[in-house]
């Protein structure tokens, strides 16, 4: 049927099409109807009503009601709500690692490839920058993973993410778990919409959990931050949606700091789990296969969960990427970016780097977050692969081109030269 539905609307690849069958209680009603949404990349969603199950619509039906403009739902349809997942039911365990931008996401991503759980993971990665860094930072694993890199898991790249989901349902017998890393900005609602939209996807995948991670230290600062109209807190929504939150960084913070941050947590969120954790170190059962996802718990926090497809992100929030040839001078690095964090810190809310330093073997990574910064050295540079560098900053009121400047000012031959 979705391909039917392509080929009448001529839908291109990136846009997602799903077909969902509704039972409905309202008087007057028949008792099972059909809901078909399309979703391009770019522009409105559109979604229309059949009155009759999937299996008896034809193709003259689809025809008569796509073609026409009369039939389109203007108004969100009014869905009845599936029954909640339940674990172990035979379909595949969904886990969602969210929370806001360094929290410690790909940390926890690379403990569960890491350890010894029994589970084949499947992965998919979202990332918010203009330069692609994660794809370095996770670890290596025979774990297939999936990278989504051009735009946001939330709004642009549903598509991609629905597109994914359908091929690795063609595979399942690979892996017994998916787990889709959102980006530090991601509103966590749309992506477990996705769950429950459509019905090849509902019968087959089971969001398990949304666990979000928290930096302990810094979160504050985000929950306070006054958006702009209309636009919601990712902070806020990150830890509304949780089944689990991970209060990581616990290092950082004093135990007045983490009660204090614990209690806002429970004022967004009463009765979530609260693990405390360093480096994401919590016991992996109880964030995997835990069936904590709720959806009565959801609509009744939050009614239009199901039908609204609608947000907005915060505009003033953006990334300037950076990629750079040749060598750099490790002490020109370190004052420009200890300077930079310290002065910039509080609007550079994220920054990361692949680098090549003069004279090294190894590649540089580089970690901030806020005004914190950390250097590891990486894998080897191998044979042949060119020297370079790839740095990202993530917050507001980024200035491009002192950033860009200034890190031309770090290379090696420019710090001879100068
Ligand atoms: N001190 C401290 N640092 C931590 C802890 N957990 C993670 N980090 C560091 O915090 C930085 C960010 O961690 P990531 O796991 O990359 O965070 P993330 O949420 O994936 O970041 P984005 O995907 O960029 O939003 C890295 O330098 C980590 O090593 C912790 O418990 N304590």
């Amino acid at each position: 049927m979705k391909e039917t539905v392509r080929a009448l609307l001529g839908l291109d690849d990136d846009t997602a099409v799903m077909v969902r069958r509704l039972t409905c209680t309202e008087p007057g009603c028949p008792p099972v109807e059909t809901v078909v949404a399309v979703l391009p990349m770019d522009g409105e969603p559109r979604r229309w009503t059949l009155h009759r199950p999937v299996e008896q619509i034809t193709e003259d039906d689809l025809r008569a009601a796509l073609l026409n403009p009369e039939h389109q739902s203007h108004q969100e349809p009014e869905l009845t709500t599936p029954a909640s997942p339940q674990p172990h039911d035979g379909r595949v365990p969904v886990t969602v690692l969210t929370g806001f931008l360094g929290s410690g996401k790909t940390t926890l991503l690379n403990r569960i490839l890491t350890e010894n759980h029994g589970m084949r993971m499947a992965v998919i990665e979202n990332e918010f920058g203009e330069v692609g860094i994660d794809d370095a930072l996770v670890l290596d694993s025979e774990e297939e993973i999936f990278e989504m890199n051009n735009g946001c898991i939330c709004c642009t790249v549903r598509g991609d993410l629905i597109r994914i989901l359908g091929a690795l349902m063609r595979r399942r017998r690979k892996f017994d778990h998916i787990l889709i890393e959102t980006t530090g900005l991601a509103d966590p609602a749309p992506v477990a919409q996705t769950f429950f939209m459509d019905d090849e996807i509902a019968s087959q995948l089971r969001l398990d959990a949304i666990v979000t991670l928290v930096d302990a230290a810094h979160v504050m600062q985000h929950l306070d931050e006054e958006k702009p109209e209309g636009v919601e807190n990712e902070a806020v929504e990150q830890i509304a949606f949780a089944d689990r939150v991970v209060l990581n960084k616990t290092d950082l913070a004093d135990e007045s700091t983490l009660t204090e941050v614990e209690a806002r947590i429970r004022s967004i969120n009463a009765p979530v789990q609260i693990l405390r954790a360093r480096h994401a170190d919590i016991d992996l059962r109880q964030v995997l296969d835990v069936g904590a996802f709720d959806l009565q718990r959801v609509l009744a926090d939050d009614p239009s969960f199901l039908t609204e497809t609608e947000h907005q992100h915060d505009t003033t929030v953006t990334s300037v990427g950076i990629e750079l040839e040749g060598e750099l001078d490790e002490t020109r690095l370190n004052t420009w970016l200890g300077s930079l964090l310290r002065t910039k810190g509080v609007d550079i809310f994220r920054s990361k780097g692949i680098l090549a330093l003069a004279g090294e073997p190894k590649q540089y990574v580089f970690q901030g977050v806020h005004m914190l910064l950390d250097g590891t050295l990486g894998r080897e540079w191998r044979e042949g692969e060119p020297r370079g560098n790839k740095l990202v900053f993530i917050g507001r009121d980024l200035d491009r081109d002192a950033l860009v400047s200034g890190f031309s000012g770090c290379l090696a031959v420019a710090g001879a030269a100068a």
